[in-house]
């Protein structure tokens, strides 16, 4: 059981409504929370959680929608589940739960060049099957026996529940556990697309709609509190009545009041705050990442409408810091840029193995794709909001979000929340306390003094 909270009767440090409310713009880095009272083990922590309305979440972090951050890989790896696919089970309702009735593979069709063959003709139906709740050494263990490459998991009704295959479990070797995949009820992977405001960009809304089966959009724009973002969610509210649309980015209450007033499902925060934005600097706007997700979530909260920290993450401490003042998600990019599974190829830069990042509003990525959001196919002048350059090779992200989402958990059980509803009970009842941090203090918080160092995370 949560104790009673000493630390308010202490009147020590300060609940997130007094520590906001002073005039200052604050991020992460300036603030510190201080520890709860520890009941329970990190390993016992839920970080799963919602990114709208409808859509829940197994953890809460997502990759930023920039073209150097994410495409299909990075989708597939950020979803938990296997890559690529090169066979397909065929059950009675065409999905996940429906009765298995055989499979297919590229043994199966590689010679059939009649592509409108029937899935029933060349099928596989005699298979070797696993009962529902094999664990994975079980699981590994039949692959093994059978020396088959897919090993389908039905329950005591011939229902298919989950595919186990050897590709995966390959790939997964020497990588932590992934956790639970995010699925859609029918067991699709849950996906998210980014879109503009423009005339043609309905057209590909109803594009990754009813071809891509997304189950949400992000309007994509600096500043989303604009006649052109309430129109397309209107739009879209009305020809997709199920599509979940987040809106965005915003950084005040009164931005995110009238969004949500006219429909969003969530929204993303953060102006200026991420790692090649320029915003700030050109256009004179934004706000520090903290206060602008603590107030956000304020207003957000009335409504029951999640909020996505975006911009400016550069470690665990600062997801636990944006979950703990009100997001729900956090959104990275160059915390992702540089992994395997982002776009683009490795290559050498002063003696380091590096990836390109680029900033969506920099002269380079508007020059390639966005462009005609900025109107700069018909306006001479072209200013960036950002920056193009490059990042160290940061491995797999297979490997660096199951640590994060630990270190997380950790974060949580020093703050006495054993999931996202409590520790948003200990913000919103005030017993989550914090302080600004000095410059001095927060050399004290990093490594100092020593002469020489290897900063391992994990
Ligand atoms: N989070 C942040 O701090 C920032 C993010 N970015 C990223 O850069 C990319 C581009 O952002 P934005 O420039 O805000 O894109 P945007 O497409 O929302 O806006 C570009 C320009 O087009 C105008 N516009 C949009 N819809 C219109 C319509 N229907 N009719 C006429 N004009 C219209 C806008 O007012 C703006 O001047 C996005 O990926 C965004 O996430 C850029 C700057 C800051
Ligand atoms: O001012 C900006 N100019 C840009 O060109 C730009 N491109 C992306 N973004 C935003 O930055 C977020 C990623 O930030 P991080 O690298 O810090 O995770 C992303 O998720 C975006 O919100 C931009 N902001
Ligand atoms: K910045």
């Amino acid at each position: 059981m949560p104790p009673m909270n000493g630390a308010i009767m202490e009147h020590d440090g300060f609940s997130a409504c007094e520590l906001f409310g002073k005039g200052y713009s604050y991020t992460y880095d300036d603030v510190i929370l201080h520890p709860g009272h520890i009941y329970f083990g990190a390993h016992e922590v839920s970080l799963a959680t919602r990114v709208t309305r409808n859509i829940e979440l197994q953890i809460p972090i997502v990759s930023s929608p920039m073209d150097t951050v994410t495409e299909a890989e990075m989708a597939v790896a950020m979803s938990s589940t296997a890559r690529g696919f090169t066979s397909a089970c065929v059950t009675d309702t065409g999905a996940l739960g429906g009765r298995l009735l055989g499979m297919v593979t590229t043994r199966d069709v590689d010679f059939v060049n009649d592509r409108h063959t029937p899935l029933s003709e060349v099928m596989t139906r005699d298979l070797v099957t696993a009962p529902e709740g094999t664990d994975r050494a079980g699981a590994m263990a039949l692959l093994l026996e059978s020396k088959k490459g897919k090993l389908p998991l039905v329950n005591a009704d011939g229902e298919l529940v989950a595919l186990a295959t050897r590709a995966h479990f390959k790939a997964m070797r020497g990588l932590p556990p992934q956790g639970a995949p995010a699925l859609s009820p029918d067991g699709r992977p849950r996906v998210g697309a980014a879109v503009g405001t423009r005339e043609d960009d309905k057209a590909r809304v109803a594009k990754l709609y009813d071809e891509g089966g997304v189950d949400a959009v992000i309007l994509d724009s600096s500043q989303g509190d604009s006649t052109f973002q309430l129109c397309m969610l209107s739009h879209i509210k009305r020809a997709h009545p199920e599509l979940e649309v987040i809106c965005g980015n915003v950084v005040t209450g009164a931005q995110a009041r009238r969004l949500i007033e006219a429909g969003a499902d969530g929204l993303r925060v953060g102006m200026g705050s991420g790692s090649i934005c320029t915003t700030q600097e050109v256009c004179a706007v934004g706000r520090g990442q903290a206060t602008a997700v603590y107030h956000v979530s304020r207003v957000a909260r009335e409504y029951g409408v999640p909020i996505i920290a975006d911009g400016g993450i550069q470690n665990s401490g600062h997801i636990t810091k944006a979950l703990a003042l009100g997001a729900s998600v956090v959104m990275c990019g160059s915390m992702f840029a540089g992994t395997a599974e982002a776009p683009g190829e490795y290559f050498t830069y002063q003696g380091q193995r590096v990836k390109k990042y680029r900033g969506m509003g920099s002269l380079e990525a508007m020059s390639k794709g966005s462009d005609t959001r900025y109107h700069s196919d018909t306006q001479a002048l072209k200013i960036a909001q950002g920056v193009s350059g490059v990042v160290k090779d940061k491995g797999s992200v297979r490997r660096t979000v199951p640590f994060l989402c630990q270190a997380v958990r950790q974060g949580f059980q020093d703050l006495g929340g054993k999931d996202m509803a409590d520790v948003r009970r200990l913000l919103v009842e005030g017993s989550l306390r914090m302080e600004t941090r000095s410059a001095a203090a927060q050399a004290e918080g990093g490594v100092h003094d020593m002469l020489a160092y290897e900063k391992k995370p994990w």
